[in-house]
């Protein structure tokens, strides 16, 4: 940043701010990443934005998901790979049934820092400061290992360009192949217990794609993939310090990632979070939990998208179940009737945690189905469009998630709980996901203007 762009946002209160333990090594590190290169280029955080306008016009959908909190353990080939494929996979059946392309964002290469609830934890009588993400301390539960370092920024930067690496390479390389995609999800079919349900999708898809060969035409985009990478932009340091201006139009850009959101418990009007997001011009996702009011709503906007910019901000609501169509409407009425075009994106997790008998932290996969209907049912009968999903997941075959075609139980909890903050879906809840979505899409009415045949606005 120049002269003219300080960082005043830093002067505002910040909620979730680690206590960091070394304010020497804090300022050297800063300055480190300071002049570090930038993971993202400005001009592809616009080709998002453009993306995310077709999105609020109700001509696209948009996929965002990964996990709750990477780790940099998780920084691997296997991971990382099982994890796009997973999200890919969803992708392909999606956009079959919207019929609609999809916007693919990964809660990927970035997701490092965590608010919590409580800043402490208790555990058999010892109190320790809570894990805050492995850009902030460790999970262990060990006193040094608790303690904010600073040089987990560093190490934060250098897992985000790995895994950024990684993931275009292998959306780019060929790898991501649609017609590869589909015999993934073909073989997926074929394992899961209800496989049959979905055969006929599966079918269509494949004559689609039949069709496509036949014709002689091969699209670049069945051969490579748009992928884009977003996490919470919750650690004010670290993001700030990778806040550059554009040297096209002189705007501020955060160049950690090509969208950033801003979480239920940091979006405070006169927070420090919400005046940063204002200053820079990459797409913003706002989380809005199930007290937000649709006054709320319009002040971010307010805020956040003064010049009403389709594709410049994302609400991501996350009500839970019970909620979800007694609160999602009146927001949605208030915000467009007000003008303002913003996406509009369930996440399905954030507002159906809660401990299971066996004391892990838990979701039930019907829940999460029930939300996402609940999310759909609301923009059908507002006209409006539901924009998309936000979902926290993971390619591998973990227990974090009670429910789905393989029934995991609270018993089952204990097998393979490997997340680091919260429960995330499994590779087969989340295809199972993906294919309950696109029935929806079957049943009458759901969906985008493009799948009903209706005219653009
Ligand atoms: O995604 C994150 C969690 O919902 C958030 O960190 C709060 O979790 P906690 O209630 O366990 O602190
Ligand atoms: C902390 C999160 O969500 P929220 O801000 O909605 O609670 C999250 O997305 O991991
Ligand atoms: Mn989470």
């Amino acid at each position: 940043m120049t002269a003219d762009t300080t960082a005043d946002w830093m002067s505002l209160p910040a909620a979730q701010q680690p206590a960091w333990s070394n304010p020497d090594s804090l300022h050297e590190v800063l300055s480190s990443l300071r002049s570090s290169p930038p993971l993202v280029y400005a001009a592809e955080c616009d080709q998002l934005r453009d993306r995310l306008a077709a999105v609020a016009r109700g001509e696209a959908f948009l996929l965002q998901a990964g996990d709750c909190a990477e780790t940099f353990d998780g920084v691997s080939a296997d991971q990382i790979d099982t994890k796009l494929r997973t999200i890919l996979q969803m992708a392909a059946v999606l956009t079959y049934a919207a019929s609609v392309p999809v916007v693919k964002v990964g809660r990927m290469a970035g997701q490092y820092a965590k608010p919590r609830s409580s800043d402490l934890e208790t555990r058999d009588g010892v109190t320790l400061p809570s894990y805050r993400g492995d850009a902030v301390n460790g999970p262990a539960f060990e006193a040094a290992t608790r303690v904010p370092d600073p040089h987990r920024l560093t190490r934060m930067y250098h897992a985000s360009a790995t895994t950024l690496n990684l993931v275009r390479a292998f959306t780019t390389g060929g790898y991501a192949d649609l017609r590869r995609v589909h015999a993934w999800n073909r073989d997926f079919l074929a394992l899961s217990p209800v496989g049959r349900r979905y055969e006929d999708l599966a079918r269509q898809i494949d004559s689609a794609l039949a069709f496509m060969r036949s014709c002689g035409t091969l699209p670049r985009e069945i051969q490579t993939v748009e992928f884009y990478a977003s996490h919470e932009a919750l650690l004010l340091d670290y993001e700030t310090a990778l806040t550059r201006v554009d040297s096209r139009s002189g705007n501020l850009y955060d160049v950690s990632a090509h969208m950033v959101w801003i979480g239920e418990r940091t979006r405070q009007l006169d927070g420090a979070h919400v005046e940063f997001a204002a200053r820079i011009r990459n797409p913003i996702g706002v989380k809005l939990g199930p007290t937000s009011t649709a006054d709320d709503a319009l002040a971010l906007i307010d805020r956040l998208d003064p010049d009403r910019r389709p594709g410049r901000l994302t609400f991501i609501t996350r009500m839970g179940a019970e909620k979800i169509r007694d609160v999602l409407p009146n927001l949605v009425e208030k915000v467009t009737a007000s003008g303002a075009r913003v996406v509009w994106v369930s996440d399905p997790m954030h507002g159906n945690t809660y401990k299971s008998e066996s004391g892990y932290k838990t979701r039930q996969f019907s829940s999460i189905l029930d939300e996402i209907r609940g999310f759909f049912e609301v923009h059908r009968h507002l006209g409006t469009h539901p924009g998309g999903i936000h979902v926290e997941l993971t390619g591998d075959d973990v227990t974090e998630c009670v429910g789905g075609a393989h029934e995991i139980g609270d018993a089952d909890l204990q097998q393979r709980y490997e997340t680091a903050c919260d429960p995330r879906l499994n590779r087969s809840q989340s295809l199972e996901l993906a294919f309950v979505i696109a029935e929806m899409y079957g049943n009458s009415g759901v969906g985008t203007r493009a799948h009903r045949g209706e005219e653009r606005r």
